[in-house]
Parts: structure tokens; sequence; C-alpha cells
């Protein structure tokens, strides 16, 4: 239903590996690798400093202004918008709609033709859900549709200006040809990028917020390391990012501590295996325990204490990763194939297991926004009536479909100096309000 129906086999998350998946795997590597995820380095500076901004103006809505900057951000790479106003924008919206109808559609028991396959044959006119189904995937194609029209338009205009917005549909329709690409698969391709994208990102923040309330030791030896690097004068940029190896260390840390997806994408063996005595049939479904390998102890001693320091060596610069995890330190993003291809016996069940796609863009945004933050304002425990803290709870979650989050919680937000707000005030363009998609 989720794969086929909802999404009509464009959603490269569902693909099965084939030449397709390579083909929209290729699209989108261009777009968000490592080297091509820095030119939204500028935007994404830019969002910190607003996020600042939101934060000091209202500190209680802390929640709503992650989500609003996590989806402006994503919608600037892809599409190229100025900055939306509201995390209740009604594009975004429709669009994590579209992603909670599929996850839920994914959901064991949620429809019989994943029981019964052969259901999938059924006429229209039998199959009420099928109907729908196909119903939905419509809709969704034509909003994509229309948002890469969109650019396309723009592109136009902008020939003709002289002016340019490096955006990732942009590059999806400058290269047509090459990535091979028809028009809905490149709407659906971008489109997908953003649903995957917003909602993790924010969640992973959220998770930064609950540590800064938990552990305001932690926040300290950030703040002291930014002061150091920094000073009180202007903002942190991507270029200090090589010299704040303890902001690195939190965004590992964060994403190992609380995964926002605690297990990962249900997939599919290719063949029959054996794992350690255990019989794999072909077309097993496995599932891998992400929140489980973050906590093994083996690498992870007092895995359940966020501590930054233990991806640091003895000179506080950023130690070796364990090996198998793409030099991150965690599998938040995914195992990719490398890490299953010791663990298996043999290397057919490749088909097994992925990695995220805009991993690096998602360790940019939770980089600069976390030492933006940090550089600007103290997080702490809120106070009741009383006086005393207000501690919240460490193990507390919502499912929220695509992702798990802390359970909302009130702390306190301050500016950390006196220039704080004037500094931001100066570097803050007032919010372009944008059309909003109808
Ligand atoms: C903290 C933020 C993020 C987390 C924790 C995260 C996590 C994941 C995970 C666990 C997967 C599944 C890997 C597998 O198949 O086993 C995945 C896939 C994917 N992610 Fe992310 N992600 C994040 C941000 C992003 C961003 C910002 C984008 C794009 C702008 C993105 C795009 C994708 C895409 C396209 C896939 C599908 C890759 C494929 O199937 O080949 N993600 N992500």
């Amino acid at each position: 239903m989720g794969s086929e129906i909802l999404t009509g086999g464009m959603l490269i998350a569902f693909l099965a590996y084939g030449d397709f998946w390579r083909k929209m795997r290729r699209a989108a590597h261009e777009g968000f690798n490592v080297r091509a995820s820095t030119s939204y380095q500028p935007l994404q500076e830019k969002e910190s400093a607003l996020l600042v901004s939101h934060m000091l103006q209202d500190p209680n809505g802390w929640d709503d202004h992650l989500k609003r900057s996590a989806a402006s951000t994503v919608l600037s790479a892809v599409y190229g918008w100025l900055p939306i106003d509201s995390s209740a924008d009604s594009l975004v919206g429709r669009i994590n709609e579209m992603m909670h109808r599929v996850v839920q559609a994914c959901l064991p028991g949620a429809f019989l033709v994943e029981i019964f396959p052969s259901m999938l044959y059924l006429p229209d006119w039998m199959a009420t859900w099928k109907r729908k189904g196909k119903d939905f995937f419509r809709k969704d194609t034509a909003m994509f549709e229309e948002l890469l029209d969109d650019v396309r338009n723009k592109m136009v205009n902008i020939q003709n200006s002289g002016s340019s917005t490096p955006c990732f549909a942009a590059s999806l329709l400058e290269g047509e040809k090459k990535f091979m690409l028809n028009n809905q698969e490149a709407a659906w391709l971008a489109g997908t990028m953003f649903g995957a994208g917003a909602e993790t990102t924010a969640a992973a923040l959220s998770v930064f917020m609950l540590a800064m309330t938990l552990y305001p030791d932690v926040m300290h030896c950030a703040q002291a390391q930014l002061d150091a690097v920094i000073g009180r004068g202007r903002l942190p940029t991507f270029d200090d990012r090589p010299n704040l190896p303890y902001i690195e260390a939190m965004v590992k840390e964060i994403l190992r501590w609380r995964p926002v997806g605690p297990v990962g994408l249900p997939r599919r063996s290719m063949q029959d295996d054996w794992y350690k005595g255990y019989f794999i049939p072909k077309g097993t479904i496995v599932v891998y325990n992400t929140w489980a390998m973050n906590r093994d102890p083996k690498y992870f001693p007092d895995y359940d204490e966020f501590r930054p320091e233990r991806y640091l060596d003895s000179s506080g610069q950023l130690a070796e990763a364990i090996s198998d995890t793409h030099s991150l330190g965690h599998f938040t993003y995914g195992t990719g194939r490398r890490y299953l291809r010791p663990a298996f016996t043999y290397i057919h069940i490749k088909g097994f297991a992925r990695i995220c796609m805009g991993k690096d863009v998602a360790n940019q945004a939770l980089f600069i926004d976390i030492a933006t933050l940090l550089w600007a304002v103290n997080i702490e425990k809120a106070r009741d009536k009383n006086g005393e803290h207000i501690i919240p709870s460490r193990t507390d979650c919502l499912d929220e479909g695509l992702v798990v989050r802390p359970v909302p919680f009130r702390c306190n937000i301050t500016a950390r100096f006196i220039e704080v707000p004037s500094i931001i005030a100066a570097v803050t363009v007032p919010l372009a309000r944008i059309d909003s998609y109808n």
C-alpha cells in the first residue's frame, strides 16, 4: 500500500535495489553529497540566526520554532524558497501529512494487501482502499509537479534576469538528460527529500533541547569552546567548524543518545541466508535495531548518559569513529551495507540496508543551529510556582510515525549577554512572507 499505491513506486526509500533506485540515488547524491551540501551553508547560517531570534521573542514556543526552522531550511535547499514564517505553513502540512499517511500504511496490520499480496490485482471498483490510495497518489503527484514547475518557471526568469537561486530541484531540471528522470520522477524525488529531511532534523534538535536541560555541564563546556574560538562579537559560521570539535561531538551524541528513528526501515532479504545459526529465508522482513546498536556497551560504556566527550580524544579533537559506521560513530542515519557485510555470512543479503542521503546536510544544520543557539542563549530547567526546578522526563517520548521525539517540556531560554539581541537583529532580515501554497 505504502510503496506501490500511495506513492506509485516513486518513494526512493521504499525502492528495491535496481536500476530505478540507482537512477534516483545518483540524482539525489549529486544534490546532497558532502561537497554539494556546502552550497546550502549560507542559508543554514541565516536560518540559525532566525531561529535564535524566534527563541528570544517567544521562548515558550521553542518546539514550533525548531519545526519551522528545519522545514524552512530544507524547503530552501530543495526548492530555493525564502524562509517560511510558520511551521503551520500549508505546504509543509501537506507534505508532512503525505509522509504520515505512508508511514501509517506501512504499520503491520494496517492493510490486508500486505498479508495477501494478490489483493493488489483486484479491480479498483472492488477495492475502496485501492481507489482512495490511488487518489492520494494523484493529488500528491500534482502537488510535487506544481512545485517543480514553479522552480522551472523561476529558472526561465533567472535566465532573463541573470541572477540565480541554487537549489536541488533546479539541479534536477538542469540535469534532466544526465539523470534520465521524467517529470513525475523528478517531482517525487524533490518532494521526498523535503519529506525525509524536515521532521527528522527538527526531532533531533528537540533531543538537543532535552540534553541541554538535563546536562548543564555539557552546555557550559560547549559555551566555553564557543567563547574561546569566536568571542562575543559575532555569530559562529561554518568556517569555525574545524575549531569546534566539542559541537561536532555533540551532534553525534544527540543522534546516538536518542535516535529519532529507534528502529531502521524494514528491509527484505534477497536470498536465503544464515546468521549465527539462524536461518533467514529469502523474502524475510528484517528490521535493524538502531536503539540497541547505539547503546552497545562494547563501544558505548555508560550508554545512557549524554556525554559528547566519548567522541573526543585526549587532546579534545574528534577521535577516529568506530569502524563500520561510515565515520559517523552511530547508526541513526542507517547502517549502510558495509556494517552488515561482516555480520552476515554472504554479502548477497546486501539488499538489506542503506544509509540516509541527507546526512551531510542534516549534520550541517545540526552543527550550525547548536553552535548559534549555545553562543546566544542559555537553556535551563524551568521552575514551578514554588521556585523548584521542573525536571523533564529523560525517557517519555512521542511516536509521531516518521520520528520519535521527546514529549514537549518546559525550559527557560535566555540571552547569554546583553549584546545578543542586537547582533542577531543585524543579521536577520525580516521574514519575507511568501505566499502559502494552496
Ligand atoms: C537528523 C536528520 C535525519 C535522520 C536521523 C535521517 C535518518 C534516515 C534513515 C534512518 C534512513 C533510512 C536508511 C535505510 O534505508 O536503512 C534515511 C533515508 C533517507 N534520508 Fe534521511 N535522515 C535525516 C535527514 C535527512 C535529510 C535532511 C534528507 C534530505 C534533505 C534526508 C533524505 C533521505 C533520503 C532520500 C533517504 C532514502 C535513501 C535511500 O533509500 O536510498 N534525510 N534517513
